[in-house]
């Protein structure tokens, strides 16, 4: 193992957007391109060059996309600084101001950057764009996100996908689509960045590296003001039925730039046979929930053989984490990428709006739930009630009476996001497992009326 490749890895392990916790990364560097510096910032001699790792150690490889800016000199001791490998201090390229600039006249430029078998290629919807200054966020997630000051004052999200995976980024055809139709609910798009890299089984991988959008001024996150409304008792009606309407003009406005498809019996097995994976996952990492399988194989069996919608792009991954209040512009939704633990292929497929109601239900219930943590614990059951039942009446303001008449998939939805969410718990934040671990048995509670526990044993 190289010096570089030692050293990422023991770097990495401590990242957020590092996805197994509970492995010891086992790196190879499968390639790396070379970012020339943006025309207007000063050249003080570093290299700035994007990495990928392929990680061996979980179960399935994953590919890492690492940008460094490597310095002869080393600069202070800011948040970003890896370490020293090959006589070079190495730096987190997203929080260096070099890399930011050097990334987005790539994008916005539309640029090429070729390098040992990697190379990626920018595309512009606004043409380019320079970068003044730039502050990487502290609240990291899957990916590292990046605020950057462009001309004349005016603030752009940049984002850099950590995991990168060979097809269609949704986060970037779901948006560039949006954007395109005019949508008022989400941000617009401004560039992105495309690559490729050999795959990490042989062959090559083309997928998506980072993206470039319209920052949401003086928005606050969406899970942050819950959680401050609901321990303090506030009410979030108004909020949340504008959230639900929010949501379901979204639906509509997807549906009518992305393709939509009345849903067939492979769409069916489809959907079962994701479940069923994840549930599977599920068991085998938190084996206690292997008891309640034929409960929950009962609930979804029950959904698929029940009528389903028409199938189109959904938002995948929906919860109040991916929405900001905006004092001007109202409800906007982010984040595109569909689950992170979920195969990229599955997920820019047409799937059920109910999918993402559902993702936003179990939301208000988290807030309850990490809330109930808290010490002395806030019962915010009521107030999550309340959220949810105004959340369903705002969407069905604009989409009518769906959310009644697909109800068994709403319900599996649910449960299937639970069970998603105790794997999500066990690999990030293990103390939160207790919260979908409950939602998983009320909902199988709840569920008895329609699908009776009993009768759950599956052949799965
Ligand atoms: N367009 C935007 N305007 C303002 N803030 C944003 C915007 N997009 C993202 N953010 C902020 O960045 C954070 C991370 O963005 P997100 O797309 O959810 O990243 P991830 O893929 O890592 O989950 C969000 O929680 C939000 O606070
Ligand atoms: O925002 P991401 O795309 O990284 O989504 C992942 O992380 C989320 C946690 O930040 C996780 O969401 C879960 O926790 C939220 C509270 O932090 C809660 O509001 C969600 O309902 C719950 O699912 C999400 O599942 C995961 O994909």
């Amino acid at each position: 193992m190289t010096e570089l490749t030692e050293l990422v890895g023991s770097w990495m392990r401590r990242q957020r957007w590092y996805s197994t916790k509970a492995v010891e990364p086992r790196l190879r560097l499968l390639g790396s391109f070379e970012l020339e510096r943006a025309p207007e910032s000063a050249d003080d001699g570093s290299r700035i060059v994007t990495h990928f790792f392929c990680d061996d150690a979980p179960r399935s490889p994953r590919v890492y996309q690492v940008p460094l800016v490597a310095r002869v000199q080393r600069d202070g001791e800011p948040a970003g600084y890896v370490g020293e490998a090959g006589g070079r201090h190495l730096y987190d390229g997203p929080a260096e101001e070099a890399y930011v600039a050097a990334l987005v006249a790539l994008m916005t430029g539309a640029g090429d950057a070729d390098g040992e078998h990697a190379r990626a290629t920018g595309h512009t919807l606004g043409g380019r764009i320079p970068v003044h200054s730039s502050r990487r966020l502290s609240a990291e997630q899957s990916n590292t996100s990046i605020v950057a000051e462009i001309a004349d004052g005016v603030l752009s999200l940049v984002k850099v996908f950590r995991v990168v995976q060979d097809g269609e980024n949704p986060d970037i055809s779901t948006l560039a689509a949006l954007t395109a139709g005019g949508s008022e609910r989400t941000p617009a798009l401004l560039g992105w960045l495309s690559g490729s890299w050999p795959a990490a089984d042989g062959g090559r991988a083309t997928g998506e590296l980072a993206l470039m959008q319209d920052f949401v001024p003086g928005a606050e996150d969406g899970w942050e003001l819950a959680v401050s409304a609901a321990e303090r008792g506030e009410d979030f009606t108004d909020r949340a039925y504008a959230l639900g309407a929010g949501t379901a003009e979204l639906h509509r406005l997807m549906a009518g730039v992305l393709p939509t498809r009345p849903a067939g019996a492979d769409d069916v097995r489809a959907a079962l046979d994701g479940m069923f994976r994840r549930l599977t996952i599920t068991t085998t990492e938190v084996p206690e929930v292997e008891q309640l399988r034929a409960a929950i194989a009962t609930v979804y069996e029950a959904a698929a053989a029940a009528p389903l919608p028409v199938l189109q792009r959904i938002h995948g991954d929906l919860h109040l984490g991916q929405v900001l209040y905006s004092p001007d512009r109202g409800w906007q939704f982010i984040d595109f990428e569909g689950e992170p633990l979920r195969p990229l292929a599955e997920r820019a497929l047409p799937d059920a709006t109910m999918r993402d109601v559902a993702g936003m239900l179990r939301s208000f219930d988290y807030v309850s739930g990490s809330l109930a943590q808290r010490e002395p614990p806030v019962d915010a059951r009521e107030w999550a009630a309340a959220a949810r039942e105004a959340y369903l009446e705002g969407y069905a303001s604009v989409a009518g009476d769906v959310l009644h008449e697909f109800a068994d998939l709403l319900t599996a939805f649910e449960l299937d996001k639970a069970v998603y969410e105790i794997t999500y718990e066990a690999r990030h934040r293990p103390s939160w497992i207790p919260i979908p671990r409950a939602a998983v048995e009320r909902l199988l509670d709840d569920a008895q009326g329609i699908a009776p526990r009993e009768a759950g044993a599956s052949s799965r």
